[in-house]
């Protein structure tokens, strides 16, 4: 009962919490005004009223100037410091019986201590706000999140906005068993063909460290190798990713902002820059790309986490190249991660391995970012007039 009334007058008490206590004039004013009223009521107090009446009100105002400096130091602060304003509760509270002055530098330290960055200048053509990116292909999905295709970004000026964030690109790979063998290319065609002129760490995960020599021709780039346990399936093996990922995000064996997560059958073969970076990025399949619902390759079982129904889902997405901030990825490797778990307690392997979990969870947290089959597109599959440039082949097995 108590708690719903609070909430009925919050926003009103919250209203004059915030002009109490989130103004530069806030001193002044309300020492002021309290001064004022004070004085008035020691007047009115001694002009009009008698010996018993006057104690009695004199105990009354001075007990209202109690709760009144009570209430203001108490519930404003820690409503304040809530964030219940909304988007600045980062406010220093702290300074609120310090000097005016020191109010507005302390407020400012704590705004100003990023300085506000600006792109160098740099050339290039003025974009035309009339001319649409491409008349073939969804550039913009209807959540609003760009279909990255060949034509649509300048990666120039991505580079210079990239280059102020001053973030380190983390590349996964997992190369078991007789994938190792398949190392050597991946990471050759990474050196040559990604993130060039962006500080990269490549994270090597292999139950084989010793075969694995994992090098590059970059100052700027380092190459961790962890060993991992042997699998006696691949499908375990694809299973496991999730889990390792998640855990070693968790762990901070992995410690970068932006992540990329590859297949180690992967060969880069143009470049792929900053351009595939967003908060949630996710790649869609080639094969399916022209399918409608029926033809996308989801799980249709109920009983596994990763069912979809017939009626939805919006793109057919590969696990074989995704990225994302570490946040992002680690919250959908660990939610990846804990569907295989429940399915496999019930003796259940979804259709397309951790890729049908992978599809579920895009469809419901939606990818802020696509990458168009250009970037991962199959030696076997007919040239298409849309795929302009064909960053990465997959499927390279032989050696
Ligand atoms: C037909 C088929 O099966 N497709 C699955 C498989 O496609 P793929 O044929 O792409 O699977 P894959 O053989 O490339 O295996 C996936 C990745 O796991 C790693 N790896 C796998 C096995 C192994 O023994 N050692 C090892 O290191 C390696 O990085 C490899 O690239 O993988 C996808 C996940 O990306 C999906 O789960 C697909 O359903
Ligand atoms: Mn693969």
């Amino acid at each position: 009962m108590k708690e719903s009334s609070t909430k009925k007058h919050a926003p009103a008490l919250l209203e004059m919490c915030t002009m109490f206590w989130d103004t530069d004039t806030y001193v002044l004013d309300i020492f002021i005004f309290r001064s004022i009223v004070v004085a008035a009521a020691i007047f009115f107090i001694y002009k009009y009223t008698e010996n018993t009446t006057r104690y009695f009100l004199a105990i009354l105002l001075f007990s209202l100037i109690v709760i009144v400096t009570f209430a203001d130091s108490y519930f404003c602060r820690s409503w304040l410091q809530s964030g219940r304003r909304g988007g600045t509760g980062n406010i220093s509270i702290e300074c609120r019986h310090s000097t005016q002055e020191d109010r507005r530098e302390l407020k400012c330290d704590s705004l100003d201590e990023q300085p506000v960055p600006s792109l160098p200048s740099i050339s290039y053509e003025k974009p035309n706000i009339m001319q649409p990116q491409s008349s073939e292909v969804m550039t913009v999905t209807p959540w609003l999140a760009p279909v990255v295709w060949t034509g649509t970004f300048n990666r120039d000026i991505l580079n210079k906005d990239f280059e102020r964030k001053n973030c380190t690109i983390g590349l996964t790979v997992f190369a078991l068993g007789g994938y190792w063998k398949l190392l050597k290319r991946f990471l050759e065609s990474a050196d040559k063909f990604f993130m060039v002129g962006h500080r990269v760490i490549y994270y090597v995960y292999t139950d084989l460290p010793e075969k694995v020599e994992c090098i590059t021709t970059h100052t700027d780039r380092k190459c961790k190798v962890y060993k991992t346990s042997s699998y006696d399936s691949r499908i375990r093996v694809f299973m496991k990713r999730m889990e390792i990922l998640q855990l070693d995000i968790k762990s901070k064996v992995i410690n970068v902002q932006y992540l990329v997560c590859a297949d180690v059958d992967l060969v880069f073969h143009n470049d792929v820059g900053v351009e595939i970076l967003g908060d949630l990025v996710a790649t869609v399949h080639p094969d399916y790309y022209k399918n409608d619902r029926g033809g996308l390759m989801y799980e249709r079982r109920e009983s596994s986490q990763a069912y979809i129904p017939g009626n939805e889902g919006d793109f057919y997405y590969q696990a074989n190249f995704f990225a994302g901030t570490v946040l992002e990825i680690y919250r959908l490797t660990k939610s990846c991660d804990e569907a295989i778990k429940i399915d496999d307690s019930k003796g259940i392997i979804a259709v397309n391995h951790d890729e049908s979990h992978f599809n579920k969870y895009l469809l419901y947290h939606k990818p802020t970012k696509l990458l168009s089959p250009e970037y991962i597109w199959r030696r076997d599959l007919p040239v298409k007039p849309e795929i302009k440039t064909i960053r990465i082949i997959h499927g390279e097995k032989n050696v």
